[in-house]
């Protein structure tokens, strides 16, 4: 795959493959802010897609929206074909899980239990029973605990199934976050920054992990800022500038890019999403004597980079 696309609706799986997440002019507005504008994704069964872009370009929003914590202004998503509503319980229940930005486990509940709740969209029982540990989540958790038990074997968290989840190492609570998410058995994983913070090991750890991940079947999309890890890990990589999809190819075609160096180093290009709008604006201050002085500091430098 070696395409660059910066505009149209996401393309068909390629042959061998199927649609797994379909995401469709996504647009998400607070207010008079756009935080996600137009963005069209598609992740394949099988692959592992990364989505990066400066702070503030809409990467967390745009994983909500497809997650159904939030409901696009416009825009819609699918999962292996059929339109996500926009609940997040529903969400998870058709198949798509996550983790997120800042750890959210249950800290004062063990490994195993915090594995267990992942499983509640496979049971019958709800998450209020599941953490009530009821007698109907009793017995329900007996047929979990051997799928649970296999998860851990899978993160190696096994050992530590005793722990509590507050007790662990930084890594291995990340690490519990995606055992957690694994257990309620997604086609698609959304990992939110998984290596923030971690030393170098504990990235290349979860490299491997999010690869075998994906050999087990489950197709992942994968917020982060690390460039070497989703370089090296990624099919596929799409670039969000202000909101927009700048760019989306291989790891070749997006590290060469040069709009994507620009938009990391905050230098205006040609066509950067948004600087239309922000021309406008700036023509409007100046036809109305509102904005800077022709030939300050300021309109040399509409953006207000530091030099
Ligand atoms: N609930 C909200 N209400 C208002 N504005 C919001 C809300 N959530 C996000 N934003 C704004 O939307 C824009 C995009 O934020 P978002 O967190 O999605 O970016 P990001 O690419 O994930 O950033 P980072 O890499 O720093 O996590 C930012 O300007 C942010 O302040």
């Amino acid at each position: 795959m070696t395409t660059t696309t910066t505009t149209g609706a996401p393309r068909s799986a390629p042959a061998g493959r199927t649609d797994v997440l379909r995401a469709s002019g996504v647009t998400m507005r607070f207010g008079g802010l756009t935080a996600v504008r137009g963005v069209d994704l598609a992740v394949d069964s099988g692959e592992i897609v990364g989505l990066i872009g400066p702070n503030g370009a809409g990467k967390t929003t745009f994983f909500n929206c497809l997650t159904g914590l939030y409901i696009p202004t416009e825009g819609q998503v699918s999962y292996k074909g059929t339109v996500l509503p926009h609940r997040s319980h529903l969400v998870t229940k058709a198949g798509i899980a996550r983790t997120f930005q800042n750890i959210r486990l249950f800290a004062n509940m063990t490994v195993l239990e915090n594995v267990l709740v992942g499983r509640h969209t496979r049971t019958k029982e709800g998450l209020l029973s599941a953490l009530l540990r009821g007698p109907g989540f009793r017995k329900a958790e007996r047929s979990s605990e051997e799928k649970a038990m296999e998860l851990l074997e899978f993160t190696g968290l096994a050992g530590k199934r005793e722990h509590l989840a507050r007790n662990l190492p930084y890594g291995e609570q990340r690490k519990l976050e995606i055992a957690r998410a694994l257990a309620s058995e997604p086609g698609l994983l959304l990992l939110d920054e998984p290596t923030a913070g971690m030393t170098a090991g504990e990235t290349s750890a979860t490299r491997d992990l999010v690869l075998a991940v994906r050999e087990q079947g489950t197709a992942v999309l994968v917020i982060e800022h690390d460039m070497r890890f989703i370089f090296n890990l990624c099919d596929r990589v799409a670039v969000l500038v202000q909101g927009e999809k700048l760019v989306e190819g291989s790891p070749e075609v997006v590290q060469a890019d040069e709009r994507v160096v620009a938009a990391y180093l905050g230098t205006p290009f040609e066509g950067e999403p948004g600087e239309a709008e922000a021309a406008e604006v700036r023509e409007a201050e100046r036809a109305t004597g509102t904005g800077p002085a022709a030939g300050t500091a300021a309109d040399e430098n509409p953006k207000g980079e530091r030099s």
